[in-house]
């Protein structure tokens, strides 16, 4: 089924075109990357979808599971995320540093909260509907808490964690309003190795268990190709490809948009090393343009 319809979608920054008409479909249940070299307009694409921008031209439809429709180009931002259940993460940290790791969590449902206070008036008086509510949404932080291996660091300040536990709470704070579509931006650049591979395991459970579909934008070829049903490849704000990663690997036109036209020189042992994450070629200075 598909969830969300990306229709010629078009983002201008005066006369720079960053986005330039660019469709694509979000199946639910899987994890979608977008991938491109750098500038290919994926943040603003990102930025669009999560109504930090409102696009120049285009339509993206939402349908949720209920049958309601929302027209994400067309609501207010905080309604994204509020109704139409779309979660985002930033490619820069964005936590409440000085607050405690649970308490960015309850933060998070900060709207469930008020609901259930009648804004203010239960939670003053601490009447039952608000208690439960409270109860809830502690417990939902907790699972999350757990789920990502944060449990041991509730009390601590969020600011105070490591580079990577920090990221993990920026999911479990996105995961925390229940979203039907959690967006990723580049989750994990600063990663090593190991918590890479953790993050690939994290994103298909939250994938098959949770309901959620996954929307991604990532530069680390071996999360993209290991963990993704579905990849759309942007250059220069347009849509250059969009399938499976086999096909993907094999696209020419990502072939060149990674690689450039054929010159003798070798590339750089860091681009070697994408491209060869993406087309399956060895990542070594055989590798030229
Ligand atoms: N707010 C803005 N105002 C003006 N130009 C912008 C703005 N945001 C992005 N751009 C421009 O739009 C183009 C696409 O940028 P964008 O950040 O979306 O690319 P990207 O694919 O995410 O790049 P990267 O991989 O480096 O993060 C770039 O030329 C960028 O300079």
């Amino acid at each position: 089924m598909t969830l969300l319809t990306i229709e010629r979608i078009s983002m201008r920054f005066g006369g720079l075109v960053a986005i330039d008409n660019v469709s694509f479909d979000i199946r639910a249940g899987d994890i979608t990357a977008v991938i491109g070299p750098n500038g290919a307009g994926k943040t603003t694409l990102f930025n669009c979808i999560t109504g930090f921008y409102k696009p120049t031209a285009g339509r993206m439809t939402l349908r949720a599971e209920d049958g309601r429709e929302f027209l994400l180009e067309q609501i207010p931002g905080y309604r994204i995320a509020k109704e139409a259940r779309v979660a985002r993460t930033f490619q820069n940290i964005r936590l409440f540093a000085g607050m405690s790791v649970l308490e960015n969590l309850m933060v998070a449902q900060h709207n469930r909260l008020m609901k259930a206070s009648a804004f203010s008036f239960a939670g003053l008086f601490g009447l039952p509907g608000f208690r439960r509510a409270e109860r809830e949404a502690v417990d939902k932080a907790k699972f999350w808490l757990d789920k990502l291996g944060l449990t041991a660091q509730a009390d601590d300040s969020a600011g105070s964690l490591p580079y990577g536990g920090q990221r993990r709470l920026e999911i479990a704070r996105a995961m925390c309003i229940d979203p039907v579509i959690l967006c990723l931006d580049e989750p994990a650049a600063g990663l090593n190795p190991r918590e890479s591979q953790e993050l690939n395991g994290l994103l298909r459970a939250i994938r098959d268990e949770h309901n959620t579909s996954v929307l991604l934008i990532e530069h680390d070829m071996s999360v993209v190709m290991q963990i993704s049903d579905h990849i759309v490849v942007l250059d220069h704000g347009k849509k250059i490809a969009d399938g499976t990663p086999d096909q993907i690997r094999s696209d020419e036109t990502v072939i060149r948009a990674y690689l450039g036209e054929p010159e003798e020189e070798d590339l750089p042992p860091e681009i070697a090393a994408d491209v060869a994450a993406v087309t399956g070629a060895a990542a070594t200075g055989e590798v030229r343009r």
